[in-house]
């Protein structure tokens, strides 16, 4: 299976993006499709085998809207796009203006019939029908040309648009007008007054074209923190080649090329410290607050910003790998993914067009036949059908989705989809891994004890066959051994490692000079039969203080012992407890042994601990749980960094990775917090808790106008107060649905993480 997500054009409202979604999923080899309004994409599941993206981009065209592919542009659309897309704003600004003037002469000159009084400084002509009817006639068919053309197309789809419920409503009030206009002594021979209604017409398109030009413009603004992102890329890099310092464009940047970074400068793509030393803001990516310190070794990334210092950097990623074009590909696809709660509004929508349409046939129905008044009939079933706009219903909860990945983006949280961002609230259980997670994953050798006693060379050499294999491990303890093993000058190149294995959550084991030399817990080596019992003395003492205690045995037999501290990260502790004050069950999930673990849990405050947990039972533990109660679940969060974490991660609710953390952990998250902060979790916490209130405030608002709306405009209070709903009041209505919507989800902008609870 596999995962496609293409930018679409040309949809106006939710109906469309049903639509378009329609169209997608009858294409076979097609598995799963999502269409988004608000960001304006579809996110595809399909079978490569069976459906290729030209297929896909054939429906989405004969459907009558145009697509281009994400990962084409990764870092965004391209020239061509931009200017097309700018065109379409100019266009859409001009039959505003064009609109809007023509209005304004149309409704002055009806004010006279409207209000019923004479206004002489009103010129008589623009009363005149035949001149309404001119004046009319362009916006109708100009201005609102777009809504023709939507309409039509559905139409051959057999479906039913917004569009088509304004062609309806604005054609049935133009052509109204036209046959009074020409035919004016119809209605008046039957002892009717024959108004005309072009200003109707006029207006409601204008108001509409008014809405959507403001709607757009804030629609853009719901991306504005992914646009930051992307403008953070600098355009040059000075690069060093052959010797020589020159500016190069940040596109012909290649690996394995030579940067040098200035004081003060931006960091243009992604590396390896070679020479110098610096202090590096990395806050717009990492959301880290504090200058991060870089020396020869140390990975730079793209797009932060250097310190005091300078420095040279061999590039380790350009383009589309970059850190920063990996998290902007992530933002938007998460960004176009759909919240549960959103399934509410696409039901609704679903039914919506038809259902209006039925409401206002059967409006004019009964005003006719209870009244006889063809125009009072007519004048309320094109109210019903302009205030039944189900835009907003379609914009509710996408554009607060968009705002609020965004938002997490820039406090250094990554949420992979809308529905992860929607349950991040209602976590009861947080399940917290220790070493990487709790602790700084940069754990350091502090003790070695060797059978043989102290003789230096002897420890050297035990030291030399244990960091030779393990620097085939990718685990921070092994990172320990090797790093200890350099600063003691043991070569690790002398020999060949063969037959190395991993056995997670144990340790690791390989031939070394023809040594098998294993390393790992305890239980591994009692496991392999291995006594341990000559250097016992002192595991218990470097446990009680935190320390992890690793055995080495050579072919076989004991051959010395190792203890590691991993320090706690400075904000493990106030995390912790912040997240008890949430009212949330923190718990302590390790492979360590159960004396490390219970004296760091004890360091951070946390009581439920569960260590000697081998990875495979760390899924299982999760699960357990979540199913503590037999009635009902519970909703339980892991963090975690490690290969081991990875099947925990997937099998809880939300998934938390660590973003200093392995690769895999991080693919099989739900969320990833980039610094590893994990603080930044409540944050999350309280992102997501705003969201959905966002969310909700939405629909509220786009349902109210809807259920209030309707009955009114299909006159349910004329026969009680002789209320009716002018067509341009019901207009002015939908316009401003939809912007209520908009505008209250760009208030999520404000969000300021609370950083005391
Ligand atoms: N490469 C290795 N070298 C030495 N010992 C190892 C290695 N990998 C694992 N071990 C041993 O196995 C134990 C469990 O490892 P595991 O990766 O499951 O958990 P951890 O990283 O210690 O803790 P956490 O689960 O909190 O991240 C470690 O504490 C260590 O004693
Ligand atoms: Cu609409
Ligand atoms: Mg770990």
């Amino acid at each position: 299976m596999d995962n496609l997500t293409l930018k679409l054009r040309g949809m106006s409202c939710a109906s469309c993006a049903n639509n378009v979604e329609q169209a997608i999923l009858s294409v076979p080899g097609v598995i799963d499709c999502n269409v988004n309004f608000g960001a304006e994409q579809a996110t595809i599941k399909y079978d490569r085998q069976r459906v290729n993206l030209e297929k896909i981009q054939t429906a989405i065209d004969a459907a009558g809207y145009s697509s281009y592919s994400l990962d084409d542009q990764s870092m965004g659309e391209d020239d061509a796009e931009k200017a097309s897309r700018l065109a379409e704003n100019r266009e859409l600004t001009l039959k505003v203006m064009v609109g809007g003037v023509i209005s304004i002469f149309l409704f002055l000159g009806s004010l006279p019939m409207m209000t019923g009084l004479n206004l002489p400084l009103i010129p008589g002509f623009l009363h005149h029908p035949w001149v309404q009817l001119v004046l009319t006639t362009p916006v109708e068919f100009w201005c609102g040309g777009s809504f023709f053309r939507n309409a039509w197309k559905s139409l051959k789809r057999r479906t039913a648009t917004m569009d088509t419920l304004i062609v309806l409503g604005t054609g049935a009030a133009y052509l109204y007008s036209v046959f009074v206009t020409i035919f004016p002594g119809f209605l008046r021979d039957k002892g009717l007054e024959g108004h005309v209604y072009y200003e109707v017409a006029a207006i409601v398109v204008t108001l509409i074209l008014l809405g959507r030009f403001l709607e757009s413009r804030a629609k853009g603004q719901t991306s504005a923190a992914i646009h930051k992102l992307m403008g953070l890329q600098p355009r040059n890099a000075r690069v060093i080649r052959g010797g020589v310092e020159m500016d190069v464009p940040i596109g012909e940047v290649e690996v394995n090329d030579l940067i040098l970074v200035r004081p003060g400068e931006k960091i243009p793509v992604d590396g390896e410290v070679i020479t110098g030393v610096s202090t590096v803001d990395e806050a717009m990516v990492t959301g880290e607050s504090l200058p991060v310190k870089k020396q020869p070794g140390d990975e730079v990334i793209g797009a932060t910003i250097n310190g005091a210092g300078a420095f040279e950097f061999r590039v380790t990623r350009v383009g589309k790998d970059t850190f920063l074009a990996q998290i902007v590909k992530l933002v938007q696809e998460a960004q176009g993914s759909k919240a549960p709660i959103q399934r509410l509004a696409d039901q609704v929508t679903g039914w919506f067009v038809p259902a209006v349409m039925a409401i206002a046939i059967a409006t004019f129905i009964i005003w006719f036949n209870f009244t006889g008044n063809f125009t009072l009939a007519t004048i309320t079933m094109v109210s019903v059908l302009i205030i039944a706009c189900p835009c907003a219903l379609g914009l509710a909860t996408p554009t607060s989705v968009m705002v609020g990945t965004g938002i997490g983006a820039e406090n250094g949280i990554l949420i992979k989809g809308a529905e992860s961002l929607e349950l991040a609230h209602k976590i009861q259980i947080i399940v917290l891994d220790k070493t990487g997670t709790l602790t700084l994953g940069k754990p350091t050798v502090t003790n070695f004890v060797t059978v043989n006693g102290t003789d230096a060379s002897n420890e050297l050499q035990l030291l030399q066959l244990a960091a030779t294999v393990e620097r085939n491990s990718e685990h921070p303890l092994a990172a320990a051994v090797v790093k200890y093993a350099q600063s003691q000058e043991v070569s690790l190149s002398e020999f060949a490692v063969t037959e190395f294995a991993s056995q997670t959550g144990s340790g690791v084991q390989g031939i070394v000079a023809e040594n098998l030399v294993q390393i790992g817990t305890q239980r591994w080596l009692a496991e392999l039969g291995i006594n341990t019992d000559t250097l016992q003395q002192y595991q218990q003492d470097w446990e009680a203080a935190s320390k992890t205690v690793i055995w080495i045995a050579v072919d076989g037999e004991l051959q010395g012992v190792m203890g590691i501290a991993d320090a706690l990260k400075p904000s493990s502790a106030a995390a912790v407890k912040a997240l008890q004050k949430l009212g949330l069950e923190v718990v302590m999930l390790t492979g360590d042994n159960h004396p490390t673990a219970q004296a760091i849990a004890q360091e951070i405050g946390i009581t439920q601990v569960f260590a000697e947990v081998r990875p495979d039972q760390k899924a299982a533990m999760i699960q357990s749980l979540q199913n503590a109660t037999a009635s009902k679940s519970k909703i339980v969060a892991m963090v975690g960094d490690g290969i081991n974490d990875a099947p925990a991660l997937a099998q809880a609710d939300v998934g938390i990775a660590i973003g200093t953390g392995t690769d895999i952990a991080i693919a099989a998250s739900d969320i990833t917090l980039i610094s590893g902060d994990l603080y930044a979790i409540v944050t999350a916490i309280q992102l997501s808790r705003a969201t959905i209130r966002n969310i909700q405030q939405n629909l509220f608002f786009a349902f109210i106008y809807n259920i209030i709306g309707i009955p009114i405009a299909a006159g349910i209070l004329y026969p009680i107060f002789g209320w009716l709903l002018n067509p341009i009041i019901a207009g002015a209505a939908m316009a401003l649905s939809s912007l209520s919507v908009v505008s209250n989800a760009l208030r999520l902008r404000n969000f300021q993480p609370k950083l005391t609870l």
